[in-house]
């Protein structure tokens, strides 16, 4: 699906409200970071927004990478021309030849993978991949006398390694990339003797102590990039998606309805618009205070994201203003909803930080999202109608004109 709704935890509510009234507790600092590793040790957690940004950020660094990895690979050459006798020098050749068209053909699907999170993490893994099999091919083809002789060969897996830490990986692909490093490591300690020895033990330690490294710059890297990207697209106090977030959300949508009517001969898929509005906000702020106020936010936060589906898009456009996106239905479902969430409101009890009741109502404009119109014209539609409830007594909810209508 497209589109995921925002992927802040429940307990990210309750949270937000404790932590108006409550110093930080050992226990709940415990909570962060243990949900922090459980988002840096894989990425089955990560909303499908985040995987996005996630994979532009990794496509930058593999391009950086591979450029590199392919202007340092060829240069070597002059160094195995120096220590290699020429009757094998072509084989540490062959496989340069091998790598470099490896590399450019990283580069050039990298580059064109804008979008395809899984082309890029293909890539990434191609990048790390390609010099430890030219390492391999090496040290499968050369004679076991002239291994010896090898110069810049032996750090391969250690510079990989070490370039694990460029790269926003999960702990759980960067362990699996370095025990494959350890793994090549041993083969060719394997090949030139030094298996067990002192020096060879010293060389895993030092591998093993570098992978260590790798992990934790991956580990700060990646919960840095969730944070960010948190505080880029969700508002603070109900942990929905702000205004900027949604807007990037309503082009997706559209996109994804162009996209599928091109695809499909049965036509577009209907979605709509809905903008909600807390009733006499500013009264519940006078009469309960403002962190009461706060508290009624995040309650009625709550119950959008209960009353829509997961792939719907629940967003604080701003202050009591709130717009949920309703992906494949058309005007009469919307509308529905809409009366459920009005209903709900009305019927739930609201609660201030004592836990004195505070009586709420919701107000909203429903309309139609045309796949070919601006968005804030959907968005200006919305808010119309939302007026006209306002204006014809609150606590009720109004459709918009079509935009065909029009
Ligand atoms: N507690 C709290 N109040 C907010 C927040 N953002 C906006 N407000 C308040 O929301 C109130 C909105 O008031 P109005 O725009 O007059 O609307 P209203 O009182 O809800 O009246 P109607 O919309 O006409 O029903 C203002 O008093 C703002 O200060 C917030 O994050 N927390």
């Amino acid at each position: 699906m497209l589109l995921s709704k925002s992927r802040e935890p429940r307990e990210f509510h309750s949270r937000r409200l404790d932590a108006l009234a409550e110093p930080p507790e050992v226990g709940h600092e415990l909570f962060v970071g243990l949900s922090v590793l459980r988002d840096t040790l894989s990425s089955r957690h990560h909303s499908r927004d985040f995987a996005f940004a996630h994979a532009r950020y990794l496509r930058s660094r593999v391009l950086a990478l591979a450029l590199i990895f392919a202007l340092l690979s060829p240069l070597w050459i002059v160094v195995d021309a120096l220590v290699l006798p020429s009757e094998l020098l072509y084989l540490t050749l062959a496989g340069r030849v091998g790598l470099l068209l490896g590399l450019v053909a990283v580069l050039v699907l990298a580059y064109c993978s804008r979008e395809r999170i899984w082309r890029i993490r293909f890539c990434a893994g191609m990048l790390l991949a390609l010099p430890a099999g030219f390492y391999l091919f090496v040290l499968v083809m050369l004679p076991a006398e002239q291994l010896r002789n090898l110069v810049g060969y032996g750090f391969i897996p250690f510079l990989l390694v070490a370039a694990l830490s460029v790269f926003p990986f999960t702990l759980i692909e960067s362990l699996a990339a370095g025990l494959a490093m350890l793994g090549l490591l041993a083969f060719s300690q394997l090949n030139d003797g030094s298996w067990m020895s002192g020096r060879g033990l010293e060389s895993v330690w030092l591998l093993s102590s570098l992978l260590l490294v790798s992990l934790a710059a991956n580990h700060f890297q990646l919960s840095l990039l969730l944070r960010l990207y948190r505080q880029a697209t969700h508002d603070p106090l109900t942990g929905l998606y702000n205004r900027g977030a949604l807007e990037v959300h309503l082009e997706k949508v559209q996109a994804w309805q162009r996209d599928i009517e091109g695809q499909d001969s049965l036509g577009s898929v209907p979605c709509s618009l809905l903008l909600a509005d807390l009733d006499h906000f500013k009264r519940i702020n006078d009469s309960y205070g403002h962190s009461a106020g706060d508290s009624v936010l995040c309650q009625f936060a709550e119950l959008l994201e209960h009353q829509t589906r997961r792939h719907d898009c629940v967003a604080r456009y701003g202050g009591e203003e709130f717009v949920i996106i309703l992906v494949g239905s058309g005007q009469a479902r919307a509308l529905e909803v809409a009366e459920r969430i009005r209903h709900a409101v009305e019927e739930t009890e609201f609660h201030g930080h004592a836990g004195e009741p505070i009586p709420v109502t919701t107000s909203i404009g429903v309309t139609r999202l045309a796949q070919d119109e601006p968005a804030q014209e959907a968005l200006k539609r919305a808010d119309e109608a939302l007026y006209r409830a306002k204006r014809e007594g609150r606590n009720q909810v109004v459709a918009a004109l079509d935009p065909s209508d029009a």
